[in-house]
């Protein structure tokens, strides 16, 4: 069962409306950096497409071979005892079963289905019918026709569903609406193997709604717990939002994740705002003017120029040019001088903060720091410079979109002091900058470490960013006994 922390429960309270459905406000002031939830999933389900372990996650082609239905890795001798003896119990041809096991999606639906056979799991299985699906909306989409051939036909041509509880119960709007449940609710958590991604299902966690200027951070560490705390100060009566994409997309790109994934037009500042609260990330530049970008109209839907409404885009035009754009940028990733290329070109088309704009430059930076980790590159000072101004330039826009406590631009500003510290020492073991100048930058990267540590001490010490702040807490240190021992070099040569 779900712990769910008792901050909940003081802290934030559940609304509801017609747009939104059920949302939380806060019910007391909260202070920037303070924990509001922290929650164990409820359940936890594959990617659509990905098989994977029912005891330990891991991505797997292998199956239980008492129960034949649930994928168990090699690696693992049980899952669990319950559901395993229930599905083993139910009279399958070897054909039936072998056609059930073809289908990935089934695992999922069949997830949910065994908590309905247990009497100790079915408050749990309640408590997962309450969560929204969308079931109307979703009705003959791509996606519910995938979940009817792929999950619904197979599950009813085997006469699995009447073998169970109530089977006669388990129709297409119930299977339909438990998957839909995963697909509106569930958080990305991260898979065993590096890089694959599970969901989530948390129940106080789920009903934060979205904007894409959120109050709310939330982590999930290594036992797969939920923490949400508020990224700045929240006044009682606010309303706590989550945000539900990646938040250094475009307005566009953002708004059609939402709406094909949570059936829901976003209307949030920076949704209403062509400029993107002045951050410039779906513009482009005006040929004509000179220093004029062009937006998308709210209203109208034309882009236009700011400066000369009269200069206009055709939407076939920017589509065109976005779609070459991602594809040059998928063919040149791990190419520095291919990326570099690219980045100048796209400049006379995009706005130096277009999405496109910032993702190669995150490339860039990341290939960077790739060369100057490895000193057998010996970096030239125009490496350590490109880098710093990179993430210089990300930080700007990262300012704006997230304005309280941040993940993302903790970690740029990391880099950014890192490299600059670098930069620093390089120049002064080569004699080019003095002692007093060294001292100067380093005491520049203390300032921005402390900062950025502030923002990464609210993680959970389990994930990849409590770690990181683990580090960095050591670096401090070893920083200022660096700090300390050059000044007392400093006061002996002056003295
Ligand atoms: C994870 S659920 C949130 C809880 C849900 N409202 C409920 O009652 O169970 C996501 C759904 O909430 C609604 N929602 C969340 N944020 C919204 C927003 N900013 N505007 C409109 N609807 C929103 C959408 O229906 C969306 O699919």
């Amino acid at each position: 069962m779900a712990a769910v922390s008792e901050d909940f429960a003081k802290k934030c309270e559940v609304k509801e409306n017609e747009t939104m459905g059920r949302y939380v406000i806060a019910s007391t002031n909260i202070r920037e950096g303070e924990t509001v939830l922290c929650e164990q999933p409820i359940l936890l389900l594959s990617n659509n497409t990905d098989r994977r372990c029912s005891s330990c996650y891991k991505l797997t082609n292998s199956f239980c071979g008492k129960c034949r239905l649930l994928p168990l890795c090699g690696e693992c001798v049980h899952h669990d005892a319950r559901d395993c003896k229930r599905l083993a119990e139910l009279q399958l041809e070897e054909e039936q079963v072998e056609k059930l096991q073809a289908q990935a999606e089934v695992n999922n639906a069949l997830t949910y289905l065994v908590l309905r056979e247990h009497k100790e799991t079915q408050p749990q299985y309640e408590q997962l019918l309450q969560m929204e699906s969308h079931l109307a909306l979703r009705r003959n989409t791509e996606i519910w026709r995938t979940y009817r051939e792929q999950v619904v036909l197979p599950l009813q041509s085997t006469g699995l569903l009447q073998q169970l509880r109530n089977g006669a119960e388990i129709d297409e709007e119930l299977l339909q609406h438990l998957l839909g449940t995963t697909d509106v609710n569930g958080f990305e958590i991260r898979a065993p193997e590096s890089g694959g991604t599970l969901r989530g299902l948390y129940i106080r966690a789920a009903l934060f709604p979205h904007s894409c200027t959120p109050n709310l951070v939330t982590a999930i560490d290594e036992e797969r717990r939920i923490k949400v705390y508020a990224n700045r100060y929240i006044p009682a009566g606010e309303i706590l939002y989550n945000c539900y994409t990646n938040i250094l997309l475009g307005t566009e790109e953002r708004r059609l994740i939402l709406k094909q994934g949570k059936c829901f037009d976003c209307q949030c500042a920076r949704c209403q705002d062509p400029t993107e609260l002045g951050t410039h990330m779906s513009s482009f530049v005006c040929k004509t003017c000179k220093g004029g970008y062009i937006v998308k109209q709210l209203e109208s839907g034309i882009w236009q120029c700011l400066l000369n409404p009269e200069h206009t885009l055709k939407p076939e035009f920017v589509a065109n040019v976005l779609e070459r754009a991602k594809e040059e940028v998928f063919h040149a990733r791990d190419d520095i001088y291919r990326l570099e290329l690219l980045l100048a070109k796209l400049s006379r088309l995009l706005h130096g903060n277009h999405y496109i704009m910032l993702d190669l430059k995150q490339n860039i930076a990341s290939i960077l720091r790739q060369i100057l980790q490895n000193m057998a590159h010996r970096p030239n000072r125009k490496v350590y410079e490109r880098k710093i101004r990179l993430c210089q330039e990300i930080l700007l826009v990262l300012k704006v979109l997230t304005p309280g406590i941040s993940r993302l631009k903790a970690i740029a500003l990391y880099e950014l002091a890192n490299t600059q510290a670098e930069l620093a020492r390089k120049l002064f073991s080569e004699q080019e900058q003095s002692t007093q100048d060294l001292l100067a930058e380093l005491h520049q990267t203390e300032v921005m470490i402390r900062e950025s540590l502030r923002m990464l001490l609210y993680e959970p010490i389990s994930t990849p960013e409590g770690q990181l702040a683990h580090g960095m807490l050591r670096e401090l240190k070893e920083l200022q006994n660096d700090m300390k021992m050059l000044q007392q070099s400093n006061d002996d040569v002056v003295h």
